[in-house]
């Protein structure tokens, strides 16, 4: 099968962990060891989060009396995927030798007119109180919102439209190489009417463009890699239940939060809906029982899985 993998940024900073470099790479070195496994039965593509990482170099960056102006988000992000693809690219190289493995970086075109440049939905950086969370939104005028029982920054979001580098991507994938690309979502940037690029302020959701990869590469499978087993009913109440097989048409008639669960929620639904192939939600240590079925919360046209006629 080829299988594409989009891995939470959570994955590589756990939630209330200190953001030191040692401490993210023991982190990735973990999450190679399942996807290593994945990678020697499957053709995998990896792309990755970066939100807490992204938000704590803005966080940097905004802190430095040398520049006149923070670095933008496009840079930063080109940072994170330089950063977090070459800890993987590494720990991959060392976990699987002689494997071809590279870490991309990869544009995202979005569109200007998008309209969630004037909403921002996705949370990066790390969680902080109510009180102390305003506060800094005064400081540097940032939009802040909650995240579960924290509080966090938030940022635009706009749709992905096409990855720029998705040629290279497929040859690379046919060449048996195992590719890390479109981390963070991408690079998110625009086309002028001359046809030039140029980075836009944003981070582009990691599962929604990792959804529209595995379309375009023509995968058999999407999972998406998280710090829960299963989507839940009810997340967050004592009524919470897990849900383990089902629909797009199911999910859809649940209402999942904006930045967390609901992206992917939506990034698995256009999966399935557009392929009818697999796609899944679950935890990363879970990769290969999420493939067999039990394990993970498995989205397919008809929810069984392995895919089986209803007829
Ligand atoms: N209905 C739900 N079921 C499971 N988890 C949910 C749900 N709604 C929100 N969540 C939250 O979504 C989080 C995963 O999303 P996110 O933090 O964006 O993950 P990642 O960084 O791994 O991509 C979970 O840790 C959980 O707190
Ligand atoms: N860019 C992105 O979707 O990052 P996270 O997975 O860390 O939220």
């Amino acid at each position: 099968m080829r299988v594409i993998v989009a891995l939470g940024g959570n994955a590589v900073l756990r939630r209330g962990q200190r953001p030191d470099a040692d401490t993210q790479l023991a982190n990735v070195r973990s999450a190679v060891r399942t996807l290593a496994r994945l990678a020697a039965r499957h053709e995998l593509v990896i792309t990755h989060g970066n939100g807490p990482q992204v938000g704590m170099l803005a966080l940097q960056s905004a802190g430095d009396p040398n520049l006149s102006r923070p670095y933008p988000f496009d840079t930063l992000g080109a940072q994170t995927q330089g950063m977090i693809g070459y800890w993987m690219q590494q720990a991959l190289q060392n976990a699987l030798p002689g494997r071809q493995v590279l870490a991309m970086i990869t544009q995202t075109l979005v569109t200007a007119v998008d309209p969630a440049f004037e909403r921002p939905t996705k949370f990066v950086g790390q969680s902080y109180d109510r009180e102390e969370a305003e506060k800094l939104a005064g400081e540097h005028g940032w939009t802040v919102a909650r995240d579960g029982t924290a509080w966090r920054r938030v940022v635009p979001s706009p749709a992905p439209r096409r990855i720029v580098e998705t040629r290279l991507i497929r040859q690379l994938v046919r060449e048996g190489v195992i590719v890390i690309c479109a981390g963070g979502g991408g690079i998110p940037v625009v086309r002028d009417e001359r046809g030039r690029l140029a980075g836009v302020e944003a981070v582009v959701d990691k599962d929604l463009t990792a959804a529209m990869l595995a379309e375009a590469l023509e995968c058999d499978a999407f999972l998406s890699l998280t710090d829960v087993p299963r989507v839940m009913r009810d997340f967050g109440t004592p009524e919470q239940t897990e849900i383990a097989h089902t629909t797009p048409h199911e999910l859809r008639a649940i209402d999942f939060p904006a930045g967390s669960m609901g992206p992917k929620v939506e990034a698995a639904c256009r999966f399935v809906e557009t392929t009818g192939d697999m796609a899944a939600i679950g935890k990363l240590d879970d990769a290969e029982r999420i493939l067999d079925g039990s394990a993970g919360t498995i989205v397919t046209p008809n929810g069984r899985w392995p895919l089986t006629s209803t007829l």
